[in-house]
């Protein structure tokens, strides 16, 4: 199949200035003499991408998606590596470029604040010189998807976040882009409002062939909307593969959600594989084989108040393969050393569990 992104051997390195110290002297030593440190953002990552796909580029903080993002649409210039995407290097063409792409953003809107979405729908028409049929055609068919034709003239500051987010969509996508880049877009959003923005993604995917860019710290949008994802941590790609091969085998583990009655130190649970434990409450991951004789056993020690039982998700799937040590995929025998994949781990879902 056609990949619509190629990604080879891409390298980006920030020069930041460094001071010594705090304090007025070294601060008019700096105007003199200037430290520079150099950060490895993005280390050598490697993917494609397929026309039609919803790809996540998912990692911890820090781990150098937004780096890799910005580079994909033409923002930033890389150090080296390759990229193409649409058949452009997207720094090199960035006006013929934009034509091509969308982007919405969870934390940043790109609605005219004090006017209704029309506006901005009008606007866009104008910077993208969308024909006037084909913009009447669009506008038509996202307020009918979207169900927006009684907030068409509201002030966006007026709209809700959800439907302001039904509005970002709508505005991104008038001028018919083939790649989108969705960076967080259910930041925010309560579980109704997720739902229905990752339902109208799926929606354009499906009916209009659009291919879309996902970073995100929610890995239930990767359930939801991907079927390939890459992971990437310190600037290295650790997983690059279809969800189902990580499931594979693992399809009939199980998670089980304690609350306790008492904050339970990590000691306390030290014979249970913890994927979270936040004191009042903890997950463990439990092979389905031997459900019945773990739970007996966590009723028995533990200071249970409740207790729910799940199929393991992608997230704890991951946490654990990466925990494991096992980082790559079934098809990468040589992935990173296993200090960096655990830390990677770590990272990634302590940060979702805070
Ligand atoms: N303009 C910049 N100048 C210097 N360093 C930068 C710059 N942009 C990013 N970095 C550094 O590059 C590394 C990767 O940052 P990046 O923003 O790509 O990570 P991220 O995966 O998007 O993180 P997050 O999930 O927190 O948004 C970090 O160490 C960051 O501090």
């Amino acid at each position: 199949m056609d990949s619509l992104i190629t990604v080879r051997n891409l390298h980006k390195l920030f020069r930041v200035d460094q001071r010594e110290d705090s304090g007025l002297w070294p601060a008019i030593k700096s105007l003199i003499r200037r430290e520079r440190a150099e950060v490895v953002a993005v280390d050598g990552v490697s993917f494609s991408v397929t026309a039609g796909e919803i790809r996540a580029l998912i990692g911890p903080n820090g781990a150098g998606k937004s780096t890799v993002m910005k580079i994909l649409s033409g923002i930033l210039h890389p150090t080296s590596g390759e990229v193409t995407c649409l058949g452009i290097t997207p720094w090199r063409d960035r006006v013929k470029y934009v034509r091509h792409i969308g982007a919405i953003f969870g934390q940043k809107s790109q609605l005219l604040w004090d006017l209704p979405p029309v506006d901005t729908f009008a606007l866009n028409r104008r910077i993208y010189r969308i024909p006037e049929r084909r913009f009447r055609e669009n506008v038509d068919y996202f307020v009918e998807t979207f169900e927006l034709a009684t907030i068409l003239g509201t002030p966006v500051r007026s709209l809700s976040l959800g439907e302001r987010m039904k509005c970002e969509v709508t505005a991104a996508l008038l001028h018919d882009p083939t790649l989108v880049f969705l960076d967080e877009p259910t930041i925010g959003l309560d579980i109704l409002a997720k739902d229905a923005l990752r339902g109208m993604v799926r929606k354009v995917n499906t009916e209009r062939g659009v291919t879309f860019m996902l970073t995100t710290h929610d890995l239930d949008d990767v359930e939801n909307l991907c079927l390939r994802a890459t992971l990437i941590n310190r600037g290295t790609v650790l997983f690059d593969d279809m969800l189902a091969r990580l499931r594979a085998g693992r399809s009939s583990d199980k998670t089980v959600e304690l609350r306790f009655t008492r904050v339970v130190e990590d000691h306390e649970l030290s014979r249970w594989s913890v994927l979270e434990n936040s004191g009042g409450s903890c997950t463990v991951r439990v092979m389905s084989d031997d459900l019945p004789a773990q739970v007996s056993e966590m009723l028995a020690t533990l200071p249970v108040q409740d207790i729910e039982m799940k199929n393991a998700g992608i997230e704890a799937v991951i946490k654990e393969m990466y925990l494991s040590g096992q980082c790559g995929g079934p098809d990468d025998p040589d992935g990173p050393d296993d200090a960096v994949v655990r830390a990677g781990a770590v990272a990634l879902f302590d940060r979702k569990a805070r």
